[in-house]
Order: C-alpha cells, then sequence, then structure tokens
C-alpha cells in the first residue's frame, strides 16, 4: 500500500497572478491537505473519508481521483484493479488549491505503486490538464507548489511548466479559511479580459522586483511588492469581510495581505510570531463565518507531496 500527502498551497500571492504559488504547512503540525492510500485489489474501489468528504459529488465518477485513475490508467496501457481512498482534509473552493490536493497525492500515489512510469514533467502536465477540467482554464499555481514543493514560479513555456525560486523561511503565512465556498471558475470569471497599460506597467514592476527580492533575500522589498492589481479589485466585492480584515491585520504588523487563489480565504504574512498570534486570534474572532473555518499560522512547505507509508 502506498500512501501520499499533498499540502495545501495559496496561489498568486497577490503579485503572480496564474503565476507564482507557494505550498504552506501549519506550524502546528496538522496535515493541512490531501491524503491519498492506493493498492492493488480484487474489485477496483474508491472510498473516501475526511472532514470534507461530504462535500466531494456524490457520483463517484465526478471525483476527481476517478479522473486520475482513468487518465492514468491509459496511459500506462494496464487495466488492473486497484482499491483507492482519499482522505479529504481540504474544503473544496476554499482557495487553498483543494482540487490540486487531491490530483496530486493521487497522481503521485499512482505513479509510485506502478515503479513511477512518468516522469516528474509527464505528471506535471496531466496535474495541470486534469485542474483545466475543473476549473475551466489550466493554471498550474496550485498543483505545481502542492507537488514539487516550495514557491513556484509558473514558466509554462516549451519543456518548462514551473520552477522554484528562493522563499523566505521566516516567513509566517497566516491563513484564515471562512467556511463557505467560492468556485474557482466563478472567481475567474469577475476578472475583465483586458487591462489598461498602466495596470499592465506596474504588474510587471512589481512582478519583476518580487523576483529580484527573493533571489537577493530582500525580504521588505519583497513584500512591498505583493500587491494585487490583477484579481482583488474585482474578487473583494464577493468578500465582504476582506478589507477589514486587510486593515486590521496591516495594522497588527502583517507585511502584505491578500486573497489566498481564488478565494475566499484571507491570507497575511509576517515575520514575526506575536505578531502571527495577534493576527490569527483576530481572524478567529472576526473572519470566520462558522464553525467549519478555520485560522492556521503556516510556514512554506518546501517539500511539496510525499510518501507518508
Ligand atoms: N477530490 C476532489 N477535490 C476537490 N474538488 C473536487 C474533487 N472531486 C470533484 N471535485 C469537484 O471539483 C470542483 C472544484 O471546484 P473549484 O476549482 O472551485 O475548487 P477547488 O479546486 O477545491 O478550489 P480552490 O483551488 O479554490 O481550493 C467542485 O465542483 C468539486 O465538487
Ligand atoms: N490563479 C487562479 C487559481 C488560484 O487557485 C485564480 O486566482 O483564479
Amino acid at each position: 500500500m502506498v500512501k501520499v500527502y499533498a499540502p495545501a498551497s495559496i496561489g498568486n500571492i497577490n503579485v503572480g497572478f496564474d503565476l507564482l504559488g507557494i505550498a504552506i504547512s501549519p506550524i502546528s503540525g496538522k496535515l493541512l491537505g490531501d491524503c491519498v492510500s492506493i493498492k492493488m485489489s480484487k474489485k477496483f474501489k474508491i472510498t473516501c473519508s475526511g472532514c470534507f468528504s461530504d462535500e466531494l459529488p456524490s457520483d463517484l465518477k465526478k471525483n476527481i481521483v476517478w479522473k486520475c485513475w482513468i487518465l492514468f490508467s491509459k496511459i500506462i496501457k494496464k487495466d488492473i484493479s486497484v482499491s483507492i481512498n482519499l482522505e479529504k482534509n481540504m474544503p473544496i473552493g476554499s482557495g487553498l488549491g483543494s482540487s490540486a490536493c487531491s490530483i496530486v497525492a493521487s497522481l503521485v500515489a499512482m505513479n509510485i505503486l506502478f515503479g513511477t512510469p512518468l516522469s516528474s514533467k509527464e505528471i506535471l502536465c496531466l496535474m495541470g490538464q486534469l485542474e483545466g477540467e475543473i476549473s475551466g482554464s489550466i493554471h498550474y499555481d496550485n498543483v505545481a507548489p502542492c507537488y514539487l514543493g516550495g514557491l513556484q514560479l509558473i514558466i509554462h513555456k516549451k519543456d518548462i511548466i514551473s520552477q522554484s525560486i528562493p522563499s523566505f523561511k521566516k516567513w509566517f503565512w497566516i491563513i484564515a479559511w471562512p467556511g463557505t465556498k467560492v468556485s474557482t471558475e466563478l472567481s475567474r470569471s469577475l476578472l475583465p479580459n483586458v487591462y489598461s497599460r498602466s495596470i499592465c506597467i506596474e504588474h510587471s514592476r512589481n512582478l519583476s522586483s518580487f523576483v529580484h527580492a527573493s533571489y537577493t533575500n530582500q525580504s521588505n522589498l519583497a513584500a512591498n511588492c505583493m500587491k494585487d492589481l490583477i484579481a482583488e479589485p474585482y474578487r473583494k466585492k464577493i468578500l465582504p469581510k476582506f478589507l477589514e480584515a486587510k486593515k486590521l491585520a496591516m495594522n497588527l504588523g502583517a507585511l502584505s495581505c491578500g486573497i489566498s487563489g481564488s478565494g475566499p480565504t484571507f491570507f497575511s504574512v509576517c515575520q514575526d510570531i506575536t505578531k502571527a498570534n495577534n493576527i490569527a486570534m483576530w481572524l478567529s474572532k472576526n473572519y470566520l463565518d462558522n464553525d467549519r473555518g478555520f485560522v492556521d499560522i503556516c510556514r512554506v512547505d518546501t517539500v511539496g507531496a510525499r510518501k507518508i507509508r
């Protein structure tokens, strides 16, 4: 039996819409991500467990794990019976890369069980393809960090999909999922098709300066560049508590705040654990809409998807 864990991720991190994503893990040791177990079996079977399994489609054929298996078995040209369990620990439509966690954990587990027939580039291409089927367009900013770990810059040119760039290991990433859903497809439909020249220039300035600051270890410059001109102006209207949370977290010492992926999760970055605790406490009291919501203080997860059994 093979069991694989795939961590949560924050897509965009404000400055890199569809181009940057970071894998994260709570400092508490909690596993914030999906696990997939797979073994050979006489009868083909997919089961689901975990605290968010009740949100998965009731038709198993609509579960992304099923789609992963169909695609994978077609590619390896083997019709073998397996038994798969998805431990769905990630809320769906949270902005933390929930579908990416299921896709990555499934494909990595299948690939290990069958002796690694697919290279890491081939498997990453499949991950992007499956993510695209769900959200309407291919974007790698969740699957790449979830699979490879760390901060990933999505290059998607010729034979390079993604490459790691240095991340600030001292940064705490405080995330707050309010307990509600936003569909990635809907959230993308709010964005304009065309941006003005001045926005393009400012966005390019911020993104290139952020990458430069990451390579030259200038954390304040990097944080100053983490501005979202592409999505936040259009998505904040569906997140009623977002602006207040941003103002309060900045007052409590955050270096930057934003929408995680397509929302509704709020994230904020800071360098000091006391400030991180204060921000987390405020978010727990004020950003959550129901008792399913949660707040976690995280660090970058530099490993990405991993075999845990
Ligand atoms: N194993 C699975 N995990 C997550 N979503 C799944 C899975 N199987 C099927 N789905 C369906 O795929 C869709 C995922 O939608 P969406 O892209 O908005 O969510 P997400 O990837 O979980 O979001 P986010 O990246 O914001 O966390 C939902 O309709 C959900 O029911
Ligand atoms: N980058 C994409 C997906 C993030 O999860 C978006 O913001 O729509």
